[in-house]
């Protein structure tokens, strides 16, 4: 049995970039949680590689001091020290690189296959909105930076032994070098605090810019015919979509700007720390060229992880940016699957009526006026087995939007469907909508039958035979030979899906319009009859009037509302002449 609940429940991000030290510590804290939770890191040989590697650069860092110092004495232990830290530090380095980016690629593939499952199972309002941009750039380029911070996180620990382990040791060499090291670290941790708010804002607003450009490469791809057959439509598009490149370079420079700026910061207290070395060390009291140098070796050694710590910062807060938007995107397909809590949800096999009482929603677009929703209902309706109903009306009278209410891929804002009589709960309509097949008039040709037995196999072989496709298609194990048909023939390959599924209901819009007079002919003449005949209901939009007869019920509609269901008679010719 599958289970169709969806896996996390993140919150919703409203602000990335609220104001406060305490909500800057909060959302890193929230990061590092999920990348800690996702890589296992803390029980990952990682961790006691790194602390290895950071006793190994400090106990190299005392040899080189002590050989220095004990240099009149000939080749002692510190050199022993020294050439064994040196060695140790290579050997971890490298094993720890290959066991990160094991890491970095374990948290992208758990972030990838989470998403992939919570899209599946997402939010239809979700879907309906056709967030394309926003799920691709979350799902490809986001979650690249989010795993990428595990690196940061490494660099980070490394870091903070360091600085844990050197601070007492150049205190120990000279207590004023010690605290001029404590005032260098402030300044640094001062400029990245000072800049990261408006770096992670400009970061956002590429991001979404990032999104759009998804859009409209989208566009460039779909819609490849229509910008070819028109040069100004072409060159709009292409316009359009420079301006979001330049808005993402834009807005990328300006975070990236800022956190030059920090990272510079961060460098000067580097440097306004040698320079005090340098320059005042030696003539403090306690102090001179010996102790300048001791303190020097220890500078130039751990700046490296210490500059690595100060660049990892804005790493951090690029993934942290990325994450939320990764988690907005993952809210917004959860709160549709939390509508739609089913456990255990078993399809449903058969019905023997199902009624669509008062049902009624409004369909407006997201960030346009409620005014422009166009609404539907409310709907009375009933159905049951054997029947054929063919649904027409004017175009954006409703007809698609009620398919998307009966079968369950709409929720309704108002009203009840009953099944057997039973009204249907959130909990009921996955196992509802296993009741249906179709084609719809925007439907997706899968390029191989998923999910398909091997009965069903059969019978999809049987009718690519009677739609008259064998000898453009033929199944390769569970794969098409091509996909490269005719409108009509990817229909009906579409059609001999739906029919080799053979569900109780069959969904058909506008099935007949892109057929040929034969094709067409078979349709309402030998397959809507053989389909209601084994007892399927056949719901069918279609404008073809003459054809009007061939079905048990007629419903018409207008502006969103049900304006006559009834059986459909043939005028009689008197009524003709
Ligand atoms: N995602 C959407 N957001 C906002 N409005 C929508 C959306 N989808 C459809 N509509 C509007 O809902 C109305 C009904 O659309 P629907 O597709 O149900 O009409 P239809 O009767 O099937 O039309 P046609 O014969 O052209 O296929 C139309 O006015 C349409 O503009």
């Amino acid at each position: 049995m599958q289970e169709y609940r969806a896996v996390t429940t993140p919150p919703k991000i409203t602000s990335p970039d609220e104001k406060g030290f305490r909500k800057l510590i909060e959302r890193r804290v929230t990061v590092l949680r999920y990348l800690l939770g996702t890589s296992n890191v803390l029980t990952d040989p990682i961790i006691l590689l790194t602390f290895l590697s950071s006793f190994a650069r400090s106990g190299m860092m005392f040899g080189i001091n002590e050989t220095a110092r004990t240099a009149d004495q000939g080749l002692g232990w510190p050199v022993a020290m020294l050439l064994f830290c040196a060695i140790s530090m290579l050997v971890i380095g490298y094993i720890s690189r290959i066991r990160m980016h094991a890491l970095i690629i374990r948290v992208k593939e758990s972030m990838r296959q989470r998403m992939t499952r919570n899209l599946l199972r997402a939010n239809i309002d979700f879907l309906l909105t056709n967030p394309h941009g926003r799920v691709h750039v979350a799902m490809t380029e986001e979650v690249g930076q989010v795993s990428g911070a595990i690196i940061n996180v490494i660099e980070t620990i490394e870091a903070v032994v360091i600085v844990l382990i050197i601070t007492p040791y150049i205190f120990w060499i000279s207590w004023t070098a010690g605290v001029a090291t404590f005032v260098a670290m402030a300044l640094g941790t001062l400029g990245y605090m000072l800049f990261d708010r408006p770096a992670r804002a400009a970061m956002y607003k590429a991001s979404a810019a990032g999104a759009e450009f998804s859009n409209r490469v989208r566009d460039m791809l779909a819609g490849w015919k229509e910008l070819r057959l028109r040069r100004s439509r072409s060159a709009a598009l292409e316009a359009e979509t420079m301006d979001v490149i330049r808005k993402v370079s834009t807005y990328a420079n300006v975070s990236e700007r800022l956190y030059a700026k920090s990272t510079a910061v961060g460098q000067s207290a580097v440097i306004l720390l040698l320079c005090y070395v340098v320059i005042v060390v030696p003539i403090l009291p306690g102090g001179g060229i010996d102790v300048m140098f001791q303190i020097l070796t220890v500078i130039f050694l751990t700046s490296g992880p210490i500059e690595q710590l100060f660049g990892a910062l804005p790493s951090m807060s690029r993934a942290e940016n990325a994450y939320f938007r990764i988690q907005n995107v993952e809210a917004d397909l959860y709160e549709a699957a939390a509508q739609v809590t089913q456990r255990d949800v078993a399809p449903r096999a058969g019905f023997s009526s199902i009624e669509m009482r008062d049902v009624s929603a409004r369909i407006s677009e997201p960030g346009r006026p409620a005014s422009e929703a166009f609404e539907i209902g409310p709907i009375n309706l009933s159905f049951k087995p054997g029947e054929t109903v063919f649904v027409c009306g004017g175009n954006g009278s409703g007809k698609t939007t009620l398919m998307g209410l009966i079968t369950g891929l709409r929720n309704p804002d108002k009203g009840d469907i009953l099944v057997d009589g039973e009204i249907m709960s959130n909990d009921m309509r996955h196992g509802y909508r296993e009741l249906f097949c179709g084609v719809f008039s925007d439907f997706h040709l899968f390029d191989r039958t998923f999910g398909m037995t091997a009965e069903e196999m059969e019978r999809l072989d049987m009718r690519i035979k009677a739609l008259n496709l064998s000898d453009r298609v033929t199944m390769q194990e569970n794969k098409f030979s091509t996909l490269s048909l005719s409108a009509g023939q990817k229909r009906r390959l579409a059609l001999a899906v739906a029919l080799a599924e053979q569900r109780p209901i069959i969904i058909l819009d506008e099935f007949a319009a892109d057929q040929d007079p034969a094709n067409r002919a078979f349709f309402y003449d030998v397959l809507v009859p053989e389909l209601a005949a084994g007892g399927q209901l056949v719901i069918a939009i279609t404008h073809d009037d003459h054809q009007f007869h061939k079905c048990d019920r007629l419903i018409k509609m207008a502006g969103g509302k049900i304006i006559s269901d009834e059986k459909y008679l043939l005028p009689t010719a008197h009524e003709v002449g």
